[in-house]
């Protein structure tokens, strides 16, 4: 929570000349290593007279690690020989009582720091570029390296922390506020958070949602997820869009030094890793649920037959599978190692080949299932599974400069010149030059250019490097479902 005297960490760097923000996200620039020196700010409290939410009292407890604490809705008055404020008798003044962070009061010590009875900076982020980003940790504690991306996504963080393919990364929201209506087991788009660490500016010191089951802080402590807040995201994502993607180490132990830290950055790398493997399900399932009908969208279009579809889990979000039931699809989930010939032998009316995270160069192994059954029956990829059938083609994937992550990307529908507002989260792309005669790009990212969907008739194949399904983001997408039916339903007709 904010406190009266609330010191302000802030970053000065002796960086090169930073006058333009290029838009083209198309390249990707190696990070310059700069010194960088912290300096701290110390502001003085500002006077409070009165105020409308005024904190009246703080309950401490020691086994559960929280914190309860009670406000008044009304007017109140600080009188300085009182130490609680005194509530003016109206009859506006009511009282509530909100639910807030742990804050761990017990690490302190470390900062010199141990007397303030607020959260202080007790963790670094350090990037491969050289900068330190002091702020306050929540959530889990430790070391971690991964790769730093922004997502510009103004809701559905529980989505976007259970969504696979963010994998070795840590999520930075551009969205200052986080955190205000908690977490639900309804909206988890896998069965846990895989990605590296949350960043985030503000903490929301309330969860008020009908629907909240937890906290975030305590969500993330739960399964060992570092997250972290109070630090200047605008200027981290300033810097991303600049310089491009950089692998950062965010470390809550005291006892690394800077330098160490920073050479963890500079040694680890996220390109040619196959991360896949560790989202991917072991064993094949059937799948059964369908969009709950409370949030259930897009009746139009539907059909009523039933379709066979295996769907290869390459770190598949829930939601993809939520909305191919919706749409009258029995699904068998496969592990991304299940063999071509096990799924021709399934017989399908199609397969999807779904979102993952990582390097889609770094699996050849899945590039040959995908070649293995192009052609045979319908396919459909979504994200990774777009990148695996652009390489099944014989074309090439390239990584991005930061990439596209967030809820609010145009993309065009070259096929009947709409514009769709997607939902995104890719650091690669298909390069359209090196794909074969055949393949036809059908959708274009806006914001620069590059290919976001791809077909090839004969082969009954088609796929969106972004996510129809949405969860979080804008359903305009959402009618590709409808088409993929449609493929199978021609090729099923076929027969
Ligand atoms: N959402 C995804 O499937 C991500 C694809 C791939 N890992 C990328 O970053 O480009």
């Amino acid at each position: 929570m904010e406190t009266p005297n609330r010191r302000i960490t802030r970053l000065k760097t002796t960086s090169p000349k930073r006058e333009t923000i290029p838009d083209s996200n198309t390249f990707r620039h190696r990070p310059i290593t700069k010194e960088t020196t912290n300096f701290l700010k110390f502001k003085s409290p500002p006077p409070i007279r009165h105020q409308p939410l005024e904190f009246l009292s703080s309950i401490y407890t020691k086994e559960t690690n929280k914190k309860t604490m009670e406000f008044a809705l009304g007017v109140a008055t600080h009188f300085p020989s009182c130490s609680k404020p005194q509530i003016i008798n109206s009859p506006h003044v009511r009282f509530l009582s909100l639910k807030c962070h742990s804050i761990s009061l017990s690490d302190n010590s470390s900062t010199g720091l141990a007397e303030r009875p607020w959260k202080v900076a007790d963790a670094r982020l350090v990037l491969e570029d050289g900068s330190i980003w002091r702020a306050k940790s929540f959530g889990a504690s430790g070391t971690q390296v991964g790769e730093v991306v922004f997502n510009t996504s103004l809701t559905g963080y529980q989505e976007i922390l259970t969504d696979p393919s963010y994998a070795g990364q840590f999520v930075l929201m551009t969205n200052p506020h986080i955190g205000n209506t908690g977490v639900n087991f309804d909206d988890e788009e896998s069965r846990q958070c895989f990605l590296a660490g949350l960043v985030i500016r503000s903490l929301s010191i309330s969860t008020s949602n009908w629907r909240c089951t937890q906290t975030l802080g305590d969500y993330l402590a739960e399964r060992n997820i570092m997250g972290i807040y109070d630090v200047d995201t605008r200027a981290i994502t300033r810097r991303l869009r600049q310089d491009g993607s950089l692998i950062g180490v965010l470390s809550t132990d005291v006892s690394k030094t800077d330098e160490e830290l920073i050479n963890a950055s500079r040694t680890w790398d996220i390109v040619g890793v196959d991360l896949i493997s560790g989202v991917s399900c072991k064993a094949p399932y059937e799948w059964i649920d369908k969009t709950n009908s409370e949030w259930d969208f897009n009746f139009n279009g539907r059909n009523e037959e039933t379709f066979r579809v295996v769907a290869y889990d390459f770190g598949i979000k829930q939601n993809i599978l939520r909305r191919l039931a919706s749409y009258g699809c029995k699904i068998e989930v496969v592990p991304s190692t299940w063999p071509a010939s096990e799924t021709l032998k399934m017989k399908p009316d199609g397969v999807l080949f779904s979102n993952g995270p990582g390097d889609p160069s770094a699996v050849p192994y899945a590039v040959e299932t995908v070649k293995e059954i192009i052609g045979k029956v319908p396919v459909f990829g979504i994200c990774m599974g777009h990148q695996l059938l652009g390489q099944a083609l014989g074309g090439k994937t390239f990584k991005m400069k930061f990439g596209h992550h967030g809820g609010n990307h145009p993309v065009r529908n070259l096929r009947n010149g709409s514009v769709e507002i997607s939902a995104q989260n890719h650091n690669y792309a298909v390069d359209p030059e090196s794909l074969p005669e055949g393949a036809e790009v059908t959708h274009v990212n806006l914001n620069d250019g590059s290919c976001a969907g791809l077909a090839f008739s004969q082969l009954k194949l088609m796929s969106l490097q972004y996510h129809p399904e949405a969860s979080p983001g804008p359903h305009d997408s959402d009618p590709v479902f409808g088409e993929f039916m449609q493929l199978m339903k021609q090729e099923k007709q076929k027969a």
